[in-house]
Parts: C-alpha cells; structure tokens; sequence
C-alpha cells in the first residue's frame, strides 16, 4: 500500500518513535480525517503540537483527545485557529508559534478540499477557491515558515497532496489543477534548497483515505458542499496512511504514493506506459460519472472485486 521506496523505510528505515520526539509539528486541517489522526498518533511520541485548522472547538476537542494519553501536557499544544484562506493571517500565525515553543520542526500542510462537480456545470468561483485553498494557502504559509527554517538551517515541510496530483479524475479536475500545482511548486521549491541539506521537501501522495473529505468536497457552487460521505469501506483506513506518513517524516523521504490497490497499480501504469493509463482512466471515469449521476459515491462500486475492508 506504498511506493517501493516507502515500504523499504517502513521496513529497514528509521522509526517515527526514534526520530520524531522532542519536535514542534504545525499541523493544519487538523480538526478532521488525516489531520485529526496525525494529531492523535504524534502526540503519543511526545512532540509538541500546533493544531491549525478553522473552528477553534473542533479543535479544542481534538487537543482534549490528545491530552488522554497522558504522553503531552496542556502546555505542548498551541490551538490555533488559522483560514488557509486568509493569507493576511500566517505571517501572525507563524509567529504566535514560534512565540509559543521556540522553533518550528516541521510544517505538515495538510488543510485542503475537494471537488465534486463537472467542469460545465461549475462556477468558476469554484475552480479560484480551489486554488485559493489548497495551492495559494499552501504556499502562502510555507515562505511564512520557510525563513525561521533557513535561519536554523533545518526543518522539514510536509505537504499532503494526493495521486489526483500525478493522475486525473472526473468531478475534480479543478482538484487535480490544485494538486498538481503543489506538485510543481513544492519539486521547484526543493531544487532551490539544495544549498540547505538539513530541509527537507517531503510531498505524500494518498489514494482514497477515509475522511471527512468527500462530504466537505466542493460542488458546482462555491456555498455547497456535497454534505453526506458516502461509502468509505473500499477507502485505506486513516490510522494506516497516518502511520506511512509518520515513517516519510521520519526518514525524510522526498516523495511518497499511499494507496491501496488498483489506484497504486495505477500510478506506476502511468510513469511506463502513460498513454494506455491515460485511455483505461478515461475508461473508469466514464463509470466514475455514472455512478455521480446515480447518487453513488464516485468511486464506490467501480473497484468492487479488489475491495479490501478496512476499520
Ligand atoms: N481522504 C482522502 O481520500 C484524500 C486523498 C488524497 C489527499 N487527501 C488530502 O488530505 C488532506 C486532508 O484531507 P482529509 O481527507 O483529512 O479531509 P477532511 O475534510 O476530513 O479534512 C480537511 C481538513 O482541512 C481543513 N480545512 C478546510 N478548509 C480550510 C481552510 N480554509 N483553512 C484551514 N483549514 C481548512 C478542514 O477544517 C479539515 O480540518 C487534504 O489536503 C486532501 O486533499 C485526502
């Protein structure tokens, strides 16, 4: 359920509970799915937490969770209510942080949405707060960040990206535009970093994750959401892609895919033989609509016979 490079660290690498104590983790989109777990699995290694996402009591009861196992106290997790989308607010932020503990060891950008929605049928507003969001958001926060990083000569920026933003799907292509775009920017980012070995660039690539991310997902207007997750048995659990994130941390891996099959299948299709990957997604994105039209979760039914239970 990962590249052969992140089964390879998860195998013989470095172990997050060796690696990753005794940090600051800035965690944004942490009041739900992947970020929410994150929060869980790193404050049993005793790191100090920054919880970032916008509802200040999601979060307040994503910290009390923390809190129960005993490994943080109140004072290792800083809530800081934060809009990706408001990039007038990270520069304040970012020093209410590093006011908080000190230094920042890793940023995860994690906070994003998706989409749900042809592109005919689509404002583009829709398609400018995608962008606003997941890439401009994104960015925005990282050079907030990345100065105190260069200043210390270490650190490590996270993103959590998606395959959508190394293949493509119907009803996200303003999505798989946003996703894509990180992709481009942070592998740009890297290159520009090459004098500084103590920072890395590390990009996760998830498949289908269980999360709340189907049921925020944008629609064909900007003010509504698809509102109901639909089917997420066929999804990896999010406790698993969590722990493969934790292992790149860890091991300073530059660029991971997580996903169960066919979608990881998939993705290696489409680095040799990008033209027959490119013909079967137009395939299963005929199917993919279908069942969108049906009220069927997009991706549901299509995978059926590979589908593996996860809890
Ligand atoms: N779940 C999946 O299948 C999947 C697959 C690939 C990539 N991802 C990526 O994982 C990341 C987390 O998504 P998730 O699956 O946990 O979904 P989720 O909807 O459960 O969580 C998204 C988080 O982002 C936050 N967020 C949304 N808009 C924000 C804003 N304007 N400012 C600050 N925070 C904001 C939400 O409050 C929430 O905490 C996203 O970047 C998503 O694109 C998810």
């Amino acid at each position: 359920d990962g590249d052969l490079s992140l089964m390879w660290a998860e195998w013989q690498g470095r172990r997050p509970e060796w690696e990753l104590t005794d940090m600051v983790v800035w965690v944004t989109g942490a009041s739900s799915g992947i970020g929410e777990e994150l929060a869980y699995q790193l404050s049993k290694l005793g790191v100090s937490l920054v919880l970032s996402a916008r509802r200040a009591n999601e979060l307040e009861r994503v910290k009390r969770k923390c809190l129960e196992n005993d490994n943080l106290k109140e004072k290792d997790i800083l809530v800081l209510p934060l809009d990706l989308t408001n990039t007038n607010s990270h520069e304040v932020a970012t020093k209410a942080v590093l006011q908080e503990f000190g230094k920042i060891d890793i940023l995860v950008n994690n906070g994003g949405r998706s989409q749900r929605s042809l592109l005919l049928d689509t404002n583009l507003d829709v398609y400018k707060e995608l962008m606003d969001l997941n890439y401009l958001g994104t960015v925005s926060l990282t050079k907030c960040v990345l100065p105190h990083m260069i200043e210390r000569k270490q650190g490590k920026i996270v993103t959590i990206n998606s395959l959508m933003g190394v293949m493509s799907a119907p009803l996200a292509s303003g999505y798989c535009a946003s996703k894509h775009a990180l992709r481009g920017f942070f592998n740009g980012l890297r290159t520009e970093l090459a004098t500084y070995p103590g920072i890395t660039i590390s990009t996760i690539y998830p498949g289908p994750v269980q999360s709340n991310i189907v049921k925020n997902a944008f629609t064909e207007e900007v003010r509504k959401s698809v509102g109901c997750e639909g089917d997420q048995s066929f999804k990896m659990a999010t406790s698993r892609c969590v722990r493969l994130i934790l292992i790149t941390m860890a091991n300073d891996l530059k660029e991971v895919w997580i996903s169960d099959q066919p979608f990881l299948l998939m993705t290696y299709l489409g680095q040799y033989m990008p033209t027959f990957m490119l013909w079967l997604s137009s395939k299963l994105g005929k199917r993919r609509i279908e069942n969108f039209k049906n009220g069927v979760d997009a991706d549901s039914s299509y995978f059926k016979p590979l589908k593996k239970k996860h809890e």
